[in-house]
């Protein structure tokens, strides 16, 4: 569904990605993680059509991203949650959540894909008519993974869900995901913190410095210790 190959990146002349190569499956949760600054934001803003690559491919669908301006990139079934949630201070909750389906048509009703959403996040329910400058870290971040899941994408990107939330709202972000992943919807998280992950993802892939360094499953990598070090800071490798 999704494949990337041999994709490198330059930001202001520095290479930030050193041709990185990763795939995701229908059905797949596939993570991306690593240290901060190693380059998953640039992945995925790669991936959407923000970033131009130096060279590489970015396949979707049977179809190269690369070349492509965002909102193509979305109308094409590729839904993004950003790390900085970016949801519209100017428009209401349930405004925000409508966008996409005026954006991309699907099979499912407009109707029912925001209510998808709102089953997702229930609690998004007491805030529709609430102006979007006025939810908290938390109430932003439902909102904005609610809103990509409302383009009905074939591929959900989350860039670090959990980032700068308190300890109180990461479980209802993370009920959430499940959620979404019960569907059958394949989604590729970017994530800092390995112990973040839900052990229900399918693979994971290990970014340092530009450089993928590891790929398989999380059991495979908790007993590489070079990966744990890099994914799991100060944790006692012995409990990994
Ligand atoms: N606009 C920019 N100008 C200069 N350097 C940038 C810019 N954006 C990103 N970088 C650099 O590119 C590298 C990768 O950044 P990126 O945001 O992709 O990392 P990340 O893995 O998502 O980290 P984080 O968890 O901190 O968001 C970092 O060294 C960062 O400083």
């Amino acid at each position: 569904m999704l494949s990337i190959s041999g994709l490198k990146v330059d930001i202001a002349g520095s290479r930030i990605l050193s041709g990185i190569d990763l795939a995701v499956e229908p059905g797949e949760l596939v993570c991306l993680i690593g240290r901060n600054g190693a380059g998953k934001t640039t992945t995925f803003r790669s991936i959407m059509g923000y970033r131009k690559p130096v060279s590489g491919s970015i396949r979707f669908a049977g179809k190269e991203l690369i070349g492509r301006a965002p909102h193509e990139i979305a109308q094409m079934g590729v839904g993004f949650s950003p790390e900085e949630s970016e949801v519209y201070a100017d428009l209401t909750v349930a405004e925000n959540l409508e966008l996409p389906t005026w954006t991309r048509r699907s099979k499912m009703s407009e109707k029912d894909r925001v209510e998808r959403s709102l089953n997702v996040f229930p609690k998004l329910r007491q805030y529709l008519h609430r102006g979007g400058a006025q939810l908290s870290g938390g109430e932003r971040k439902m909102v904005s993974v609610a809103r990509a899941l409302a383009l009905d994408p074939s591929l959900l990107l989350l860039d670090e869900p959990f980032e700068g939330l308190s300890p109180a709202i990461i479980p209802v972000i993370s009920e959430g995901i499940a959620s979404i992943r019960a569907m059958g919807q394949a989604v590729l998280m970017a994530e800092s913190n390995v112990h973040h992950l839900p052990d229900y993802v399918d693979r994971l892939y290990v970014l340092e410095r530009g450089e993928m360094i590891f790929s398989g499953t999380l059991a495979e990598a908790y007993r590489d210790k070079a990966v744990m070090r890099v994914i799991a800071g100060q944790v006692e490798l012995e409990h990994a």
